[in-house]
């Protein structure tokens, strides 16, 4: 049978703005308080969605989460009318605020990590969503996610979903973004590599940003989704590349099939770390291990250009395309490695380049905007249809974004009650749009 990689990509919520929330992440603090374009954004990412559905791949649409978040604002004292509770926070505590506003969940390579049902032993498809638990908005994303998982891969026959870990440090946990499958192909089971940037055993840590990744919530994971111990390796990211911004692994290293791309310093005594790859690796096709040095692309252009948190995807007529942020194109080094690498010996013959500098400037590139799903025929055709993408959803999804979404917002835009009833009425319409059913908080009161 055959088996696809399926790319969920979350679409960015009317909320999006610029809040300086995540420490570690250099973008988002770089742009705090920077006047957003929500408008923009959505538009930019479902372009992007539409480009890999046109190069034959298929394409699926995750719903952001609903913001504001008014459960956490009551959870956190704040009462009244929902008007009420907006005029408080913005009043006592608009930090608060605008973690309960973040559009984040339009990263969904941090929704959840996903095993496909080759590498199971039950043979079904397993989701974890991530707990998320190091950023305050980050953590209230994950009840939603959940349901709207849940939503989309409803048949019990196909999909396990289990409860995301405990919210808490020692099993901090950010799904795929710190997970990579390295396979023959689709259709083959494969090695699922496991990048933790902190081992709570450990004294082996970064020192001035925070590790978001524990081996201990990687391990239970891979416990979870019942892979094969011989299957599974936990590698430790360089702590000394967190501390320079590279907040996930998939800021400095990107796989697919039996492709492994990743930068020099990115993981903790490198030599070990990539003999063990090359070791568990089981497949029969060789695999493709390209290591860029430090003096080709230097960490710092890394961060700056996410030439690492480009979609590495497989094209139905063979060979494989790097869809890669524009940013790439704006610094000479970066650009000029991408032009030798497809030129190379390597599956890579492409290179595309894509706009989504909204999300960039929060720390957010092509690869964080995706949820990676290999499915094979017939779990791919128990997905929920309303969610993936075709010309008419295409359609339909800008038109929506066009009425629904300002063209700008700023941090006092977030004090208005009336931004909430107009997010709302988006999301309600959005749920219909992708037969998704009640997964709001404010559609269940
Ligand atoms: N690399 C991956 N997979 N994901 C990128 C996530 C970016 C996100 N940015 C933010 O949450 C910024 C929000 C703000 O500051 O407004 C984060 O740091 O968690």
């Amino acid at each position: 049978m055959n088996f696809y990689e399926v790319n969920f990509d979350g679409l960015v919520g009317p909320s999006h703005n610029y809040a300086g929330l995540s420490y570690g992440n250099v973008a988002s603090k770089a742009n705090a308080k920077k006047f957003s374009n929500p408008k923009q954004a959505a538009l930019q990412g479902l372009d992007k969605m539409y480009a890999l559905a046109q190069l034959g791949l298929h394409q699926g649409v995750l719903a952001p989460n609903a913001r504001p978040d008014l459960k956490t604002l009551r959870a956190l004292g704040f009462s009244g009318s929902d008007g009420d509770v907006i005029t408080k926070a913005a009043k006592l505590e608009p930090q608060l605020l605008k973690a309960c506003y973040s559009a984040s969940s339009m990263w969904t390579a941090n929704a959840a990590t996903v095993s496909p049902s080759c590498d199971t032993q039950d043979r079904k498809v397993h989701f974890t969503p991530a707990n998320l638990n190091n950023k305050l908005h980050r953590a209230i994303e994950v009840e939603t996610t959940s349901r709207i998982l849940k939503q989309v891969f409803s048949d019990n026959d196909y999909f396990a979903h289990h409860e995301p870990l405990p919210q808490h440090p020692l099993f901090g946990d950010e799904g795929a973004a710190n997970h990579t499958r390295l396979a023959d192909s689709y259709n083959h089971s494969g090695l699922a590599l496991f990048v933790y940037g902190q081992d709570n055993q450990s004294d082996i840590r970064p020192s001035k940003f925070p590790a978001r990744q524990t081996r201990q919530a990687s391990e239970a994971v891979a416990r979870s989704h019942m892979l094969k111990t011989e299957n599974c390796l936990f590698i430790q990211q360089n702590p000394d590349v967190i501390d320079a911004g590279v907040f996930h692994n998939d800021v400095i290293a990107i796989g697919n099939e039996n492709v492994f791309l990743f930068h020099e310093q990115a993981f903790y005594d490198q030599q070990t770390s990539v003999k063990k790859i090359r070791e568990a690796y089981k497949g029969s096709r060789p695999l493709h291990l390209i290591e860029v040095s430090n003096t080709d692309v230097s960490v710092e252009q890394a961060v700056q250009s996410y030439i690492f948190n480009s979609q590495l995807v497989s094209l139905p007529n063979g060979g494989m395309a790097l869809i890669a942020p524009s940013e790439c194109q704006k610094i000479n080094e970066v650009e000029t490695y991408l032009s030798a690498l497809k030129q190379a010996s390597n599956p890579v013959n492409d290179v595309i380049y894509m706009d989504v500098k909204q999300s960039m400037q929060n720390g957010g590139g092509p690869a964080c905007l995706r949820l990676r799903v290999v499915l094979s025929e017939l779990e791919l055709k128990a997905t929920n249809q309303a969610c993936l993408l075709d010309e008419q959803l295409y359609s339909t999804l800008s038109i929506w974004i066009n009425k629904h979404y300002r063209d700008q917002l700023s941090e006092y835009d977030l004090a208005d009650p009336q931004l909430l009833k107009e997010n709302y009425a988006a999301l309600d319409e959005l749920t219909q749009i992708l037969e998704l059913g009640s997964v709001y908080d404010f559609q269940r009161e």
